[in-house]
């Protein structure tokens, strides 16, 4: 199957949804709750799911959906709600013909809570089931520094499509790894990523009218290791710096990590702009969830690299909302892959 017009509702969705982030992101105040685990999510998180379930749903109604947010807090909460309607309301792309292919707006208030909510789904083994991280790194995102809007779709546990919107990554796939977003022209940014499994990973500039032309991206050959540049979580509690610092040490590795929030970094990697992404457990009992790596795996994949846990176990989307089979993500080369891996299981071995 092509999942061609899979790939083209995903992106163009995407878009939209990472352009109504945006407005968000320039505010001062961005409508912050605390989740249950302590967590934040913003009116930027709700806004941006809304909208992508809405244009799924209008395109693919069979298909189910797995999307990190839901809306109680929001039925108990009119103000903010009424905050991201007002969003919603008045999200659009320049381009009618687009607009019109997300299955227009969304009529009102409570269709809006409606479609947050339809991303419900709890997973699994069989059929087609989209995966949304509507704001990937809303941590990044509340400080000023990278994010991502993340939509893949699952068919039968194989990650099919997956899309990436990274506005604060610089649309150059040849520019250099940083941290850095300080861009005082405020050009120059904003990327999308996508892949189909079996047809390669491209980027195109986001934009804010009908998609523009993309080109095909690769993974950066690694001939020497100790020349590679691996990226890792700015949040010490999503991901454990010491062992990371370990094993590149242990590679020979002597640049200093690049620390970015969400799926910003396999985006990255995939265009070759760093090498290696390792995200070892700080906590032996958290559980991956689906849509922090679904569309960052197959973009990865695509561009020639290898994605798997610590242990060298391919990331199991079948397993419903979460990758409880398996233990941290290691993303490099497919030629590298094995030799970073190795050094990986010694360095975690060696802490037993
Ligand atoms: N203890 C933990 N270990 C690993 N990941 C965690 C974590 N707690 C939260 N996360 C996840 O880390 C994601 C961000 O990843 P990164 O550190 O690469 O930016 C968060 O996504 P959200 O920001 O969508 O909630 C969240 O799902
Ligand atoms: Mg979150
Ligand atoms: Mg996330
Ligand atoms: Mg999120």
């Amino acid at each position: 199957m092509s999942y061609e017009k899979e790939l083209h509702i995903a992106q163009l969705a995407v878009q939209r949804a990472t352009l109504l982030t945006q407005r968000v992101f320039h505010e001062k105040a961005k409508g912050t709750l605390s989740k249950d685990d302590n967590s934040p999510v913003t009116i930027g998180d709700f806004g941006a799911q809304a909208l992508i379930i809405h244009a799924i749903k209008s395109n693919f109604p069979q298909d189910e959906i797995v999307g990190e947010e839901e809306a109680s807090s929001l039925r108990e909460n009119k103000n903010l709600s009424t905050q991201i309607w007002h969003l919603v309301k008045s999200a659009s792309l320049e381009d009618e013909t687009s607009e019109r292919e997300l299955g227009g707006p969304i009529e009102s208030e409570e269709q809006m809570l409606q479609a947050i909510d339809a991303g419900n789904s709890a997973g699994g083994a069989h059929g087609r089931i989209w995966a949304l991280d509507p704001i990937d790194g809303t941590k990044g995102f509340l400080r000023g520094g990278q994010y991502a809007v993340c939509l893949a779709l699952i068919s039968d546990g194989s990650v099919k499509v997956g899309v990436l919107g990274c506005p604060n990554l610089p649309v150059d796939d040849a520019a250099p790894l940083s941290a850095d977003i300080d861009d005082p022209s405020g050009q120059g940014r904003g990327v999308l990523f996508g892949a189909v499994a079996g047809c390669g990973a491209t980027s195109r500039p986001l934009g804010r009218g009908a998609l523009q032309s993309s080109q095909a991206i690769r993974m950066k050959s690694v001939p020497d290791i100790t020349d590679a540049t691996f990226c890792e979580s700015v949040e010490a509690g999503h991901s454990s710096h010491g062992d990371q610092a370990a094993i590149a040490k242990a590679l020979g590795i002597t640049r200093e990590s690049v620390r970015m929030d969400s799926q910003a970094k396999y985006g990255s990697i995939a265009r070759g702009a760093g090498d290696l992404y390792l995200r070892l457990p700080v906590r032996k009992d958290y559980q991956e969830k689906i849509w922090d790596h679904a569309a960052g795996e197959v973009i990865v994949k695509e561009a020639g690299g290898e994605v798997t846990d610590a242990e060298g176990k391919r990331l199991d989307f079948s397993r419903g909302r979460t990758l409880k089979e398996n233990k941290g993500v290691v993303a490099a080369p497919r030629a590298v892959h094995a030799q970073v891996l190795e050094v990986v299981k010694s360095v975690l071995g060696s802490k037993e």
